[in-house]
């Protein structure tokens, strides 16, 4: 387990919290009230900053419950908070839902954050690529996709 320090720019507001033993997601809070129109996006504060060492990194990932019950996401998930900043950490919410607004207060739990190690890398050039046996098939290459109901429609 690695130390990573915290502030918090609300005092109001809890650290992050693993709700169980194993949990990969910390939560993070809303510290203002927010109503989202169907369709519509907020950047909500969180009250957080953190000071990640080098290697690591923590991304902002939607909570399953309120995806299923609300419609609520996240429009850049997951949000990536690079180890160098030190800002607040900020929640780009989105309400998907087709017809009900969403209705959030201070103190709710928006989201959760998730701290990977991760590499950076020296990219090198070079005039080919080393083959695979993938190569370059992608996009579906290997079959098994769904077929959009126009394109059945269709044919
Ligand atoms: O959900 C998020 C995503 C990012 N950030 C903060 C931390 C991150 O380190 C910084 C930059 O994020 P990113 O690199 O994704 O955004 P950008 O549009 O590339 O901005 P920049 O030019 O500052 O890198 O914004 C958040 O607070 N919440
Ligand atoms: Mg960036």
């Amino acid at each position: 387990m690695f130390d990573v320090t915290v502030t918090r720019l609300d005092p109001g507001v809890p650290l992050p919290v693993y709700a169980h033993p194993g949990d990969a997601g910390a939560d993070l809070v809303t510290t203002i009230d927010v109503e989202l129109e169907p369709g519509e996006r907020a950047l909500v504060a969180t009250g957080i900053a953190l000071a990640l060492p080098e290697g690591l990194a923590a991304f902002v990932h939607p909570r399953s419950g309120l995806a299923l019950r609300l419609g609520l996401s996240i429009v850049n998930t997951p949000g990536t908070i690079d180890a160098g900043y030190r800002g607040e950490i900020k929640v780009l919410l989105v309400n998907h839902d087709p017809s009900q607004r969403i209705t959030l207060s201070r103190g709710d739990r928006i989201a959760q954050l998730v701290i990977q190690r991760v590499e950076r890398v020296a990219f090198v050039e070079a005039d080919a690529l080393p083959e695979s046996v993938r190569g370059a098939g992608g996009y579906g290459s290997t079959g098994g996709h769904a077929t959009a109901d126009i394109q059945r429609e269709s044919s």
